[in-house]
């Protein structure tokens, strides 16, 4: 589902790394997708590299009391490649197609080779001369004695084959049971009658299906597995599953508690996009048709944004957006059905669901000192009178109001927190935390607020932190993460000892038809270490073309994204390679809308 978040987690939030994997865009891709809704008293949070855990084991009391089980099964679906127009790799040497587009005028510091064969030529020899540079500076480097060198990629990813104990005898088939009739009707309706677990599913079904154990009142999990492996069907079929179990066990339909509030889900996603919750909101809608649930979203559609209008970008966005907003909007809650509509399952942005939970505005006091911030920054920043009028009185007092809650969280049974890694993190571990003491408190058993600084307190040392206080929520708790740093696995270890940890084999597993490397930095311009690394990726291109060409035609040029870690550089980067002849779109939160 998150497939940008992900990939820009994939490569690590503080790199600017290039992969030549020929993913479909039209130019060179510069992303920051990393929404940030808070930054700590105005100042951007840590950039620093996030480690991820090399083991899941449990540690500390959570190595006595949670669980690790990693899913021995294949995953018995293919995940759709990425869809490019590029070769694969391993497809390098097949013959190359021939065009005649436009495209070959943006081979490396090339004129146009469409009409002028020694053009053509020209591409040839100078790809056959870099590759003899390359071949003869690399010789010269195998001459020079060699200094071991770590693998930069260790640190990030698990390139070792999986060694944890795996659990046996996963279901290989959707079934009914444990699966009811409906549920798997509607599954077959989106997959496909053939379709069959994924590893994590699988575990899943093992798992979070079970009748609850003697004493256990809520389940705890954790379902860790690469991304586009399937999770949000590993956790959406268990939660509506449970919802209509309960919702039947009753004679009557299940109390909505009738307050003014009549928003009482019983189960919440959270999410840390719009467009993810989204997604989401969509496809649980379509696993519950048959079975007759009500899901919503608590996020409305895509305002447009206003950014300068750049008609690649435009088509770029246009793409993302097309599905969201033509299929989902009919989900989008809306004022009115807020008010008129149960609501069984519940999509949506932490922040947002605050906002809904305890009324629009109830953090005017936070928001109005961060505005105060930044306009005590521009005025230091550009020396301006921002906030004094011309006879220099200070800016009129804002008004706040803190408007109606909209919601109640009394009738809560599951929170799934979706992309855990990222609604922990720093940026969003703030609301996180508050919404889920929130659901705690309005369920009759309050738990103790626990703070960023707690959290970061005991995040020190890997080991399990005396201090920490374990949190037994009132309610059925599942994590899904694609990867999980160190910190979510100290923060579970710390806070939730006898939470399972449910992991796919291929966790932290790079994919294997993503090529990543780590370009080094000169210790000058970064933009232009960019640059040749990518001129690099074409003129090996140039060479392949060369090779096997067997009449005139464009070199097939590979596509590149660039990942930025700030919105800032992103624009900035996108501007230095376009100056040096490079076509790009920068992609950011701040697209325009669609012509
Ligand atoms: N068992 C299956 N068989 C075939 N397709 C599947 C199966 N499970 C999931 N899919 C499809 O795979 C795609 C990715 O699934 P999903 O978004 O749930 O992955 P994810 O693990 O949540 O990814 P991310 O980490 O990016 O959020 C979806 O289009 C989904 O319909």
């Amino acid at each position: 589902m998150a497939s940008l978040v992900a990939l820009r987690r994939l490569l690590g939030p503080g790199s600017s790394e290039i992969t030549s994997s020929r993913f479909h865009t039209s130019s060179v891709v510069l992303a920051q997708l990393r929404r940030k809704f808070k930054k700590s008293n105005g100042k951007p949070s840590s950039s620093s590299r996030t480690r991820l855990a090399k083991s899941l084991q449990p540690t500390g009391k959570a190595k006595r009391l949670g669980k690790l089980e990693v899913a021995r099964a294949p995953p018995a679906f293919e995940r759709d490649a990425v869809p490019h127009e590029g070769l694969a790799p391993r497809q390098r040497e097949s013959p190359p197609r021939w065009r005649t587009t436009s495209e070959s005028r943006s081979s490396p510091r090339s004129r146009s080779t469409n009409d002028d064969p020694d053009a053509e030529t020209d591409v040839k020899h100078w790809a056959i001369k870099a590759h003899s540079e390359r071949v003869d500076k690399r010789k010269a480097i195998a001459r020079q004695p060699r200094t071991p060198q770590a693998n930069l990629l260790e640190e990030e990813f698990d390139l070792s084959a999986s060694t944890a104990s795996s659990s046996k005898d996963l279901p290989t088939r959707f079934t009914s049971p444990p699966l009811m009739p409906g549920l798997l009707q509607s599954l077959r309706e989106t997959l496909g009658e053939d379709a069959r677990p994924t590893a994590i599913q699988a575990s899943s079904m093992r798992h979070l299906f079970k009748e609850p154990i003697e004493g256990e009142k809520y389940k705890e999990f954790l379902l860790a597995s690469e991304t586009g492996s399937g999770k949000s069907i590993a956790y959406l079929l268990p939660v509506l599953q449970d919802l209509k179990r309960v919702e039947r066990e009753q004679s009557k339909p299940v109390a909505r508690h009738s307050s003014l509030k009549s928003l009482n889900p019983r189960a919440l996603v959270l999410a840390p996009t719009h467009e993810l919750t989204r997604q989401l909101a969509s496809f649980a809608k379509r696993l519950s048709h048959v079975i007759k649930l009500r899901v919503m979203c608590a996020s409305r559609a895509n305002t447009p944004s206003t950014a300068k209008s750049s008609g690649t970008a435009s088509k770029m966005k246009g793409k993302f957006e097309q599905t969201s907003t033509q299929n989902d909007a009919e989900f989008v809650i809306s004022k009115s059905s807020r008010m008129s509509r149960p609501v069984d399952l519940l999509v949506g942005t932490p922040m947002k669901l605050l906002e809904m939970e305890r009324g629009k505005g109830w953090n005017w006091e936070e928001r109005a000192r961060e505005r105060a911030m930044k306009i005590g920054k521009a005025k230091t920043e550009e020396h301006d009178d921002v906030g004094e009028d011309d006879g220099g009185n200070k800016e009129p007092a804002r008004e706040f109001w803190i408007d109606e809650p909209e919601m109640g969280l009394q009738n809560v049974e599951w929170v799934v927190v979706d992309e855990a890694d990222i609604l922990f993190d720093p940026d969003f571990q703030q609301s996180t935390l508050m919404l889920l003491a929130d659901i705690a408190a309005a369920r009759g058993q309050p738990v103790p607020v626990i703070s960023s600084s707690d959290i970061s307190s005991t995040l020190d040392s890997e080991l399990t932190h005396a201090s920490a206080q374990p949190i037994s929520y009132p309610f059925n708790f599942v994590l899904t993460s694609a990867t999980i740093p160190t910190s979510l696995s100290t923060y579970l270890s710390n806070y939730h000892p006898s939470l399972t940890r449910l992991a796919s084999p291929r966790l932290h597993h790079l994919p294997q038809t993503l090529r990543t490397e780590h370009t080094s930095w000169t210790g000058g311009n970064k933009g232009a270490d960019i640059e040749r690394r990518i001129r690099r990726v074409w003129a090996e291109d140039a060479l392949v073309h060369a090779k096997s060409a067997t009449g005139p035609g464009p070199v097939k040029l590979s596509k590149v994204l660039v990942f930025c870690n700030k919105r800032s550089k992103v624009e900035q980067l996108a501007a230095f390679l376009d100056g040096r002849g490079i076509k790009c779109v920068a992609l950011t939160e701040r697209l325009e809308p669609p012509p």
